[in-house]
């Protein structure tokens, strides 16, 4: 089975290239490239990172009214109007029942493309997002996409679920749901999966969550609770409060698995 690898660098604020292990089977993790997906939900301190490292930005309708207002609050000593300029969407796309007028009027005379889809109301705005992001031109392999969603934990349930039925709805490819506190992503059951944890960033808590499908057999290493052709459900047995042990964590499942980790605070000074 072909072997897939993840690294959470985009949180690094200096990536290093990942350390080439001749030995192994596993080959390097790809060089990605990102696109970031705004929600409507407050930004988290590193927004402005994950904002410089992608080269597409697409607020989710309300995210437009987040990133016109956080974004600033970022940046407490510098003029808000240029920090908005600094941080302009790409694309401002959804039902539009959201975005304040004020924020559509800013972004509209910069030129921002806002596309209204409120004649679609059986998609959530992230799904349309996701979707605009897969049809751009920004990659022609979309392997090589990794689309970086902030705000998407956290706050009304429904959402959050949604938010997560988007990783399974477009399974085939690289989503990252992003709160301050935790990130999430699919680990496919096409692929054995080698995670590279970076651990000044992320860790040590983490789960593997058997959402939409049990797993009759899922095997890890590098974790404290390691599971071993190992079953799991809703109901039955799911990994939460696990805590990874080695900076390299490998996963293989026979059902599609979520796989989070706790982001950590910075150390105050
Ligand atoms: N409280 C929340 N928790 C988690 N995600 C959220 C929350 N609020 C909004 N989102 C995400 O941000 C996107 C845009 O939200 P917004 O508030 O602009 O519109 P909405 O009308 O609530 O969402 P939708 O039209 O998708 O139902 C949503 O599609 C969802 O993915
Ligand atoms: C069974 C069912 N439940 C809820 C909705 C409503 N809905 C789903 S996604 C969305 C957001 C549109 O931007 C809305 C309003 C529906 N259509 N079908």
């Amino acid at each position: 089975m072909e072997v897939m690898c993840h690294a959470s660098s985009f949180l690094l604020p200096h990536p290093q290239p990942q350390p080439q292990e001749p030995r192994e089977d596993a080959p390097p993790p790809a060089a990605l490239t990102y696109a970031v997906i705004v929600l409507n939900q407050r930004l988290p301190r590193f927004a402005p990172l994950l904002w410089n490292r992608a080269q597409l930005r697409v607020c989710a309708d309300g995210g437009a009214n987040r990133v016109y207002d956080d974004m600033p609050e970022l940046f407490p000593d510098q003029d808000p109007q240029e920090v908005r300029l600094r941080y302009t969407p790409d694309v401002i796309k959804g039902d539009l029942d959201s975005i304040r007028d004020d924020v559509k009027d800013f972004y509209l005379n910069l030129g921002v493309r806002v596309v209204d889809e409120s004649h679609d109301q059986d998609t959530t705005d992230l799904h349309k997002c996701v979707a605009y992001v897969s049809n751009s031109a920004l990659v022609e392999d979309k392997s090589k996409l990794c689309i970086l969603v902030v705000g998407a934990l956290g706050g009304r349930f429904d959402h959050e679920i949604g938010n997560i039925n988007v990783l399974h709805r477009f399974s085939n490819l690289r989503i990252v749901l992003l709160s301050d506190d935790c990130l999430i992503h699919l680990l496919p059951k096409t692929h054995s999966h080698v995670i590279h944890v970076q651990l000044p960033v992320e860790g040590p808590h983490c789960g593997l969550i058997p959402i939409g499908a049990p797993s009759a057999c899922t095997s890890t290493t590098g974790l404290q609770w390691n599971l071993s052709d190992t079953a799991m459900s809703f109901g039955g047995l799911i990994s939460t409060s696990n805590v990874v042990k080695e900076d390299k964590v490998t996963v293989s499942s026979d059902a599609d698995l979520i796989w989070t980790i706790s982001i950590k605070k910075p150390i105050k000074e």
